[in-house]
């Protein structure tokens, strides 16, 4: 195994220096936070809805948020015995009386209702929850976050700086935020981490040499067998992996992340540098000095949020390239871009085009029954080249139905399974576009994909 030196103190202050907030930064989020209680507490009394507690939670009330992000978690805790449906309803109303004297509010829907405002340029959540006895008796998935937030502050005293070079080298990286878009790793999920291993330093030495399968247990409680990657099991709730949402891809760029920053600590591995958009000369270059076939398939972008829309989009990608497969041609390799208005999804395959024949492999000629009715059906078949025995088996060669890949998509994609939302844009109409005619799709970001595409 390679030996590593130990990671400079300077290197870490440097970017400690980008990414804690300062003493005035931490005094206006506590003074906004501190405001947002009150409005809540106000609220409530005006709407007369007694026994609620509000509560501070997430990165913003650890002290473990990276300096210009700002997003305030408010949790309205209910009685554990409140019906769902009152719970939704008085919280809303809670949440919207607040939002009275917010910049700007939007619902948002996870496994029940809660509000997303803006308020005093803070991106806000305001969650109605209930207040159950252990995360592990939660009534929905967001009661375990207060259970998540007293075990952190009891625990993570002093290290609050190692979370945030994790964070933020988690991001250089790629591999920060669990959303399902990213499928990284969670804030939470960071935490812990530097609570098992004691600093980020010993973590990201540590994450050298994980393999599938590696599992946290820090309070020795899970006796679940899981399947994923990495299992972080949540110390307030047995049987839940906080790593859950983390794909295999994204557990392994972090390890390949962590042992080349090792061998190289650099600021470089903090703050991913700057990727300019391709220009339509380079791409043709590399369209040129690849000598592959680029197909993209360009479609309205559905609206829906991320976590409803990437999981689709994902899911084409794959779908899209099966049926290339199925008909002959090979996928290098695949890949995902959306914005507005557009969705781009790339198709890179060692040909777009095949020839017209193609050729068809039949039974053994001794096995006389189907080898014969094989025969027959191709002998009389139209669009038949020619037939003869090759190995002891008939062989035809007949004409490819889709010789193009374009002509394949454009026929055959709208009855590839695809998400609900992206199927009915994909229904109303999309583009197949091949290899220079890319240079059509102008959006600066686009662009940004294509440089790392190509
Ligand atoms: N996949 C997730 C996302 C969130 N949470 C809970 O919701 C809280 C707030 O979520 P979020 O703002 O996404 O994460 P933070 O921990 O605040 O981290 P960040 O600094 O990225 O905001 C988390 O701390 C965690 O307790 C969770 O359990 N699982
Ligand atoms: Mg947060």
């Amino acid at each position: 195994m390679e030996t590593y030196t130990s990671i400079p103190e300077d290197l870490k202050l440097a970017v400690l220096e980008k990414v804690k907030p300062t003493e005035a930064e931490r005094k206006i989020l506590t003074v906004v936070q501190e405001e947002l209680a009150a409005e809540v507490t106000a609220a409530a009394e005006k709407l007369c809805v007694s026994d609620i507690f509000v509560k501070m939670v997430g990165s913003a009330a650890r002290g473990t948020w990276l300096s210009g992000t700002h997003d305030i978690d408010v949790f309205i805790s209910f009685p554990e015995e409140t019906h769902r449906r009152d719970l939704e309803i008085s919280g809303m109303a809670i949440a919207r009386e607040v939002a009275k004297h917010a910049e700007h509010a939007e619902d948002r829907h996870a496994e029940h209702p809660y509000l997303n405002i803006v308020f005093k340029g803070f991106d806000v959540d305001l969650v109605p929850c209930f207040r159950v006895a252990s995360a592990c008796q939660l009534k929905s998935a967001v009661d375990r976050t207060p259970f998540h937030n007293e075990f952190v502050k009891t625990h993570i005293k002093g290290r609050e700086d190692d979370v945030l070079l994790m964070k933020q080298f988690m991001r250089g990286g790629g591999v920060y935020g669990s959303e399902l878009r990213t499928q990284g790793f969670s804030g939470y999920l960071t935490e812990l981490l530097i609570i098992h291993y004691g600093s980020f330093e010993n973590a990201v030495k540590a994450a050298c040499i994980w393999r599938p399968g590696q599992k946290i247990d820090i309070m020795q409680h899970s006796e679940m067998g899981h399947t994923e990657p990495l299992v972080i099991v949540d110390p307030t709730d047995p049987k839940r992996n906080v790593a859950a949402a983390l794909s295999l891809d994204r557990f392994c760029m972090f390890i390949d992340h962590c042992r080349e920053f090792l061998a190289n600590p650099e600021l470089k591995f903090f703050f991913s540098a700057l990727v300019l958009p391709l220009e339509d000369k380079e791409l043709l270059e590399k369209l040129d000095s690849r000598k592959s076939s680029q197909l993209a398939v360009v479609f309205k972008t559905p609206d829906v949020v991320e976590d409803v829309l990437y999981p689709q989009l994902y899911k084409m990608e794959q779908a899209a390239a099966a049926l290339l497969n199925e008909y002959d041609f090979s996928v290098i390799k695949t890949g995902v871009w959306s914005g507005k208005p557009e969705t781009v999804i790339m198709l890179e395959l060692i040909s777009g085009t095949l020839p017209n024949v193609k050729k068809r492999i039949g039974p053994p000629v001794w096995v006389r029954e189907h080898s014969e009715k094989f025969k027959a059906k191709y002998e009389e078949a139209e669009n038949v080249f020619g037939g003869y025995i090759e190995n002891g088996k008939y062989v035809f060669e007949i004409q490819r139905k889709y010789p193009t890949a374009k002509g394949l998509l454009e026929e055959q994609l709208v009855n590839c399974s695809l998400g609900k939302q992206v199927h009915q844009s994909v229904s109303e109409g999309f583009e197949v576009i091949e290899d220079a005619e890319v240079c059509r799709l102008k959006d600066p970001d686009f662009r940004v994909f294509l440089r790392k595409w190509l």
